[in-house]
């Protein structure tokens, strides 16, 4: 089995904006938390541009690839505006995810099965650029298959219905979604890709899919934002860091 040596962060920077745009200011400023972010162990950031710009704007993407050194991973919808806009900034990366503009977040993964003949000319544009795909999609083994004849070197898998059955206590749902993500997974980096997650999670959830052999990447933006207003940015990126080192050793005694 193809196993990631190690685990890299993503800190999803959405949410500050959040706050920021709450008066229209330009307090607190995006890029500064980014940056304090990294210095505290981040491997990278990760903003999403919503056609509806409810948080992150075209001045914060411009902004975060002009002055952070880490990976910029760009999320956006399959859009022909996302898509010039993506190709003029040219992020590290950029992760294609479903988008309406009624939904308080992301609600489900890319269904790149039904979307397959716009998203393979659209994917190859981006590849030819030099920026790294992934496609957010949940954790179905057709949808995981597809991703794989799209030529994107990446998936992110969608870990949001798992990690709500966690925090609700749901414990059924939470086995359920946990093992279809484990045996997702385990067939995403059997094909060859390169397996992301994120979505929902917190420093248990994260520690616990840090111990999946096959995780490169986890991009977790709300919950740490949360906690950052409590503790701040630093502390709360080393307080997630150490849970996906914790889960990392678990992987290991297990492996051993
Ligand atoms: C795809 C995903 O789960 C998040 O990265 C996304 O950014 C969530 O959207 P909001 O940040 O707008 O909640
Ligand atoms: N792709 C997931 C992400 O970037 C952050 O999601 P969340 O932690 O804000 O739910």
């Amino acid at each position: 089995m193809l196993n990631s040596p190690s685990i890299r962060l993503g800190v999803n920077v959405d949410h500050v904006a959040t706050v920021r745009n709450a008066r229209g200011g330009d307090r607190p400023d995006v890029v500064r938390i980014a940056l304090a972010a990294i210095a505290a162990g981040a491997d990278g950031i990760t903003a999403h541009l919503r056609e509806d710009r409810r948080h992150i704007r075209d001045t914060d993407m411009a902004r975060l690839k002009a002055e952070i050194a880490k990976p910029l991973n760009f999320e956006m919808a399959a859009t022909a505006e996302m898509q010039r806009i993506a190709l003029a900034t040219k992020p590290h990366a950029v992760c294609l995810v479903p988008e309406r503009r009624e939904e308080l977040t992301t609600e489900g993964g890319l269904d790149v099965v039904g979307q397959y003949n716009a998203l393979a000319p659209f994917i190859a544009k981006l590849n030819d650029a030099g920026i790294r795909v992934s496609l957010f999609i949940s954790a179905d083994a057709r949808q995981i298959e597809m991703a794989t004849k799209l030529r994107a070197p990446a998936i992110e898998i969608h870990t949001g219905g798992w990690c709500d059955a966690v925090v609700d206590g749901h414990r059924e749902k939470a086995d359920l979604e946990w093992r279809r993500i484990v045996e997702g997974v385990a067939l995403a980096r059997s094909a060859g890709l390169e397996v992301h997650a994120g979505h929902g999670l917190d420093y248990d959830t994260a520690e616990t899919i840090a111990a999946l052999p096959e995780i490169a990447e986890l991009n977790i933006g709300y919950f740490m934002i949360g906690e950052a207003l409590l503790v701040g940015i630093a502390e709360t990126v080393r307080t997630m860091r150490a849970a996906m080192d914790r889960g990392r050793a678990i992987l290991k005694t297990r492996m051993a």
